[in-house]
């Protein structure tokens, strides 16, 4: 199967060559694609690799039906539409690492850019006017930098800020005291940094919580004379509320490296002389450009060949180590799933899962995303999967429980899941043995010994002689061949299960003679 892949904004070579050189991919690069184009051509695709221009929309989402991946060769997914994505299985990853020191490089030229009104002296110069009494500017020795966001560009900015002698203070939801004073920065709630800083960059993602966090009322606690920067992204400035604060004094400059809309060639705030900018810059050098392509064509091929990827942005990363832990489960879990949704009767409300044994030492996270996606693939079909599998369950209401026990039952390892209907509840429990693989071990209160793979007949009947005989005769008349039969009883004469695995699916009639015999109480076919 070959794999293909569309680049759809300029990425460095050095990492599509990756994808290149592997033999079951196509690389089609096509940039410059409106949201119609892309929505058009998107269907073809295996996989996406965007930088920020390209919006990923949920229109192009819901035509995108072969995607299994979006790769963004940076860090911002604010153009990617990530729970329309999510809702439909497509994994999302970044490259988060590449391109920061380049992105605090870029903050700080412009920090010191602003502070002394180069690019407006060098614009008067590039006109023949030598004017050296309308730049004066400030120093930033001594002044205190406001920094909201203390991230990883956050704090790059920070260590180069310190070095020119500045005071650093910085707001951060995940940051502490003590964290700040290990970085050598002022811990301070978001008005204390507004109210103290001369220079003020932020570093936060664009999300709904950020959006327009720096407004009206934000600008009215700022000292006078204030310089605000934004390299991280359009809108979490409120870019009305910092025009008006330069006109009206308030902010002595404002540095930009990016806007609400993008290109942003006619906006109002780049006809006023305290505003320098730069187009969306902060990522753009050889170097960033470089490690973000080969960060995010690596993980693009892991999720393509189903490998674990270590930035997935819309699924919890597992490190490779734990991953080659967990993966002989994967099977296991998923068919656990599938059978207790096959075997039961009635609406799903809640699915149980326990681990028990040395699986209480894993990260079983995985494990559980692959029980329900069992249980919901039997309604909802393919397109269920890891990704999606836990919102599309919330979207249902239906209830996740996952815990770790210590009864293994004398397995080494068991995985048992519960699922409660709006009828009933139905149990199975299964374990992987040395050697052996895969194996169901309980089905509700019966012990059994059933490979979970195949064409299963689950029949549960009264413990009388002769109902074994009956069953295998209706079957061979049938021309069904049973290759295995597990039977299960809680008392002599009592209630009993048989397991049987038979080599072809059996009709609907077949299944009707057979709950039609004496002592059959319910016959189910599971396909597993
Ligand atoms: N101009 C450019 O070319 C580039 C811009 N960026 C932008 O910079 C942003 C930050 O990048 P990194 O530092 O790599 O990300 P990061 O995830 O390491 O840092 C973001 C920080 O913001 C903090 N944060 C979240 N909500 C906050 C809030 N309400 N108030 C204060 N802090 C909050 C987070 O706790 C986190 O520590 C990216 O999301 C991206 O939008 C990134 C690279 C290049
Ligand atoms: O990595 C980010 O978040 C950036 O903003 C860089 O954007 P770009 O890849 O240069 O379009």
């Amino acid at each position: 199967m070959t794999y293909k892949v569309l680049v759809s904004d300029p990425v460095s070579e050095e990492g599509l060559k990756i994808l290149r050189e592997a033999a079951h991919v196509e690389v089609v690069q096509q940039t410059g694609l409106s949201e119609e184009e892309l929505a058009n051509v998107i269907g073809q695709y295996d996989a996406l690799i965007v930088r920020s221009q390209t919006q990923v929309t949920a229109k192009v989402i819901e035509r995108a039906d072969r995607l299994k991946v979006i790769g963004r060769a940076g860090v911002g997914v604010d153009n990617i539409d990530l729970p329309s994505a999510t809702a439909k299985g497509i994994m999302v990853v970044n490259a988060p690492d590449g391109n920061t020191i380049s992105t605090a490089e870029h903050t700080f030229s412009m920090l010191m850019a602003l502070a002394r009104r180069i690019p407006q002296a060098y614009l008067k110069l590039k006109q023949h006017i030598w004017d050296r009494k309308a730049f004066v500017g400030v120093e930033l020795n001594g002044k205190t930098l406001g920094i909201i966001g203390l991230g990883r560009i956050g704090t790059e900015v920070a260590k180069r800020a310190k070095a020119f002698n500045m005071t650093v203070i910085a707001y951060d939801p995940y940051l502490t005291p003590e964290k700040a004073e290990k970085l050598g920065v002022h811990y301070g709630q978001l008005n204390d940094v507004l109210k103290q800083a001369d220079f003020i960059t932020v570093h936060t993602p664009l999300l709904k919580e950020t959006r327009h966090m720096i407004s009206h009322d934000q600008f009215k606690l700022m000292k006078d004379g204030v310089y605000i920067l934004n390299c991280a992204r359009g809108g979490i400035i409120d870019e009305d509320a910092l025009y008006e604060a330069i006109i009206t004094g308030k902010v002595a400059g404002a540095a930009l490296d990016v806007f609400e809309e993008e290109p942003a060639t006619h906006h109002r705030l780049l006809e006023l002389d305290q505003v320098i900018a730069t187009p969306h810059l902060g990522a753009s050098t050889k170097e960033a450009q470089k490690n973000v392509a080969i960060d995010v064509c690596h993980e693009v091929l892991k999720a393509l060949e189903d490998q674990p990827v270590k930035n997935a942005v819309n699924l919890p990363s597992i490190p490779a180590h734990i991953f080659k832990k967990v993966e002989p489960y994967f099977l296991l879990s998923e068919r656990l799933g599938s059978f207790v949704a096959q075997a039961a009767v009635g609406a799903v409300k809640e699915i149980h899962i326990s681990y028990a044994g040395e699986l209480t030492d894993l990260d079983v996270g995985p494990l559980t995303r692959n029980v329900i996606k069992g249980v919901l693939s039997y309604h909802l079909g393919l397109q269920v999967n890891q990704v999606n599998a836990p919102y599309l369950a919330k979207q249902r209401e239906v209830q996740i429980n996952e815990q770790k026990t210590s009864s293994s039952g004398g397995f080494t390892n068991l995985i048992e899941v519960r699922l409660v209907t709006t009828q009933e509840t139905k149990r199975v429990a299964g374990t992987l043995l040395n050697g052996y693989g895969a194996r169901i071990v309980k089905v509700d209160q019966y012990s059994i010994d059933v490979e979970p793979t195949g064409h299963l007949i689950y029949v549960r009947h009264y413990d009388r002689p002769g109902v074994i005989g009956r069953v295998g005769t209706l079957l061979g008349s049938h021309d069904v061949n049973i290759a295995t039969m597990q039977v299960g009883r809680s008392d002599v004469g009592g209630d009993a299960i048989m397991m049987l695995t038979v080599d072809k699916p059996v009709s609907k009639e077949v299944l009707d003679q057979l709950s039609d015999l004496p002592e059959i109480k319910s016959v189910i076919e599971i396909d597993l």
